[in-house]
């Protein structure tokens, strides 16, 4: 288990590259390669509400206005930010865009979600997001590879009263999957599914999370756009490569409908049909 935490994480070293920039080295596991990320250091960034992934917004105005006008104001997403920034300041980059996050908080109740799962909690954010959006009688299973990240989602998930919504499960993503595709009772019972944990199990992740969807059913997959990666055919790292090969694959699957949207790091949404 440790050891399949340890190939995920995001390994990072940053430095200022010039004014209001920081450029970071990452990569997802010891045998993947290195990849520059531009991070903008200036405003929301600066107060701590920007993580890494919007590269593409280079006029910080456009993100300070996006998350001060475009929702109402949920603190703890701010606060699981600056506490992932203290405890682990390396893998921070990963916490789920702001605006993402609000607009999964809108989007529950909008599908009127009562069972949801997600592959990929690190300190929380997304399922917090998830839980707030739930009833009272809504349930969330929270699958995670890493006790020690998720103590921090743990503790929010208390702070903010949703705790009773949410059934962690710690584990390999397909182990913990397959549990519940190998129950039958399982199989076409959840409404919406939330896939972002290692890039290279999307396929499998995907295959599972369509089982465990009802009908209609909706599937999130995040960083589908991969860091402006995707669409560059000279970018050949194996991340890059695993997600236009999941892109392609999932286009080409009749049994789902998609959209591909520029939120965060890009998100599929995809109807089970
Ligand atoms: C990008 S982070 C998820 C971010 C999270 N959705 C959020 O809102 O902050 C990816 C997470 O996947 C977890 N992970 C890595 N490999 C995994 C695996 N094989 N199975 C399950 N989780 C895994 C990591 O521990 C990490 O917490």
């Amino acid at each position: 288990m440790e050891l399949q935490k340890m190939s995920f994480v995001k390994l990072a070293a940053s430095f200022v590259a010039g004014a209001g920039t920081t450029v970071a080295f990452l990569r997802y596991g010891k045998n993947s390669q290195w990849i520059k990320r531009g991070l903008t250091t200036e405003g929301s960034a600066r107060n701590g509400t920007m993580v890494g992934t919007d590269t593409k917004i280079t006029d910080t105005r456009f993100r300070d206005y996006l998350n001060q006008k475009g929702n109402r104001e949920i603190k703890a997403f701010e606060e699981i930010t600056k506490e992932t920034k203290i405890r682990f300041p390396k893998e921070a980059i990963m916490v789920t865009d702001l605006a993402q996050l609000y607009f999964f908080r809108w989007l529950i109740p909008a599908l009127n979600v009562k069972k949801a799962i997600e592959v990929g909690v690190f300190t929380g954010s997304s399922s917090l997001a998830i839980a707030k959006g739930l009833p009272k009688d809504g349930k969330l299973i929270a699958i995670d590879i890493s006790d020690e990240y998720t103590k921090v989602a743990r503790d929010f998930w208390k702070k903010e009263g949703v705790n009773g919504k949410v059934d962690l499960r710690i584990g390999k993503g397909i182990d913990k999957l397959k549990e519940l595709t190998n129950n039958n009772s399982e199989i076409g019972t959840f409404d919406f599914a939330f896939i972002d944990a290692y890039k290279p199990e999307y396929k499998d992740y995907y295959e599972l999370c369509l089982k465990l969807l009802k009908k209609n059913g909706i599937m999130c997959v995040d960083n589908t756009l991969w860091d402006n990666k995707v669409f560059d055919p000279s970018n050949q790292e194996s991340n890059t490569i695993f997600i236009r090969q999941f892109n392609e694959m999932v286009k080409n699957d009749s049994r789902v409908d998609i959209a591909l949207s520029s939120i965060g790091d890009g998100v599929t949404f995809i109807r089970k049909l």
